[in-house]
């Protein structure tokens, strides 16, 4: 009775997921498609523009910098012998991006990854910095996303499209160091889960991708900066290349995922975190079901762990 009940229960909870999972598993072509990264002329943008060239994309790139788009252009002809558009804009001026999106044409794939990051205690920060955090990060991916919208529903294959985010782990958990960066990360959670509802009528997929620390240009330029007690921290996770993150992301942007962990500790993070996030995936839904709760135990390991850090460290601190 008790091993029947073991073997029938979860084969029926299953069977249960697999019908009620929505949105529904989608497929996203990238083959002859328009790809538009924001902040791809760097890091991961960089990154996820080289593969998504070669595996046979349109690319265009936006970022403020025409110097570092040309670069950008410049290695992506090399290394795949294809030919990218280059749009200088910054996203927090809706009206250059609008100029930027509309000359690009319509959008397949819209890669909002444009992101920066000054971590620092919220008591030495200064309001201008905690405001271009945000102002960068969340209120110019409305931004962009504003802008892209009307020409990619519009567009004429109806064939699914995609719009991503590039969030960060510290958009899971707030980290010491992030108030202002996390804060900008969470909010493109709450953005992404209302728009996939706003825009799947028009087989519009949102996802959103969680890197751990990424070695990239802007995590050197981090580093000179980061309190030790972020850099204590964040170590919970390990640290990946570009091209390995852009990996993940455009994977994760392939099978329609709507959260997109990176690493190991990335997935235990998407379930611990799994709130009521869509998941079209009924072996993940099974997956998350059966495990949160463990999850939830790991991570108050984790906050037990990062809470004695910060105790050693303050009292370390007292002693010299
Ligand atoms: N590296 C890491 O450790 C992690 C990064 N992430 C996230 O990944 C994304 C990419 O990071 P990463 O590759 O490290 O960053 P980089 O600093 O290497 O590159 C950032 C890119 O964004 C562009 N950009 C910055 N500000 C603006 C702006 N106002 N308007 C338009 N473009 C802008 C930059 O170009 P330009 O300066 O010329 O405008 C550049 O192309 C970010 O959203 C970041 O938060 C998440 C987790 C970890
Ligand atoms: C349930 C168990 C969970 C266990 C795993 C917890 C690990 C959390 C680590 C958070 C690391 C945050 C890195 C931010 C990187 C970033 O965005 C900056 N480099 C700026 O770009």
């Amino acid at each position: 009775m008790v091993l029947l009940s073991l073997i029938l229960l979860p084969i029926l909870l299953l069977l249960l997921l697999y019908f009620i999972v929505r949105p529904r598993p989608v497929t996203i072509l990238i083959k002859n498609r328009h790809v538009f990264i924001t902040g791809g002329s760097s890091g991961i943008g960089l990154a996820l523009a080289h593969q998504a060239a070669s595996q046979g994309a349109r690319v265009s790139l936006l970022a403020r910098s025409l110097n570092k788009l040309q670069e950008a252009k410049e290695s992506i002809r090399r290394s795949s012998g294809l030919d990218v558009s280059i749009f200088s804009a910054d996203v927090r001026d809706y009206d250059a991006v609008q100029k930027a999106v509309n000359d690009a044409g319509p959008i397949d794939v819209l890669v909002v990854n444009q992101g920066v990051f000054v971590p620092q205690e919220l008591d030495k920060q200064g309001l201008d910095e905690i405001k271009f955090m945000i102002d960068v990060n969340l209120m110019g991916s409305f931004n962009v996303i504003k802008a892209a919208l009307p020409l990619m529903k519009e567009r004429k294959d109806r064939l699914p499209a995609s719009i991503s985010l590039i969030s960060s782990q510290a958009g899971q958990v707030g980290i010491y160091g992030y108030t202002a960066y996390s804060a900008s990360k969470f909010g493109l959670r709450g953005l992404a889960e209302a728009l996939q509802q706003e825009v799947i009528a028009d087989n519009i997929h949102v996802s959103v991708v969680y890197p751990p620390d990424t070695d990239t240009p802007g995590f050197e330029k981090e580093n000179e900066v980061r309190p030790e007690l972020t850099k204590l921290l964040a170590g919970s996770s390990g640290s990946m290349k570009a091209d390995e993150v852009a990996k993940k992301a455009l994977d994760g942007i392939k099978s329609g995922s709507f959260t997109v962990p990176c690493n190991f500790e990335g997935h235990m993070l998407a379930i611990a975190t799994a709130g009521l996030s869509p998941e079209r995936s009924f072996l993940m839904a099974f997956i998350e079901v059966a495990s949160v709760g463990v999850l939830r135990l790991v991570g108050l390991f984790f906050q037990w762990n990062w809470y004695q850090t910060i105790e050693n460290w303050h009292a370390k601190k007292n002693r010299t």
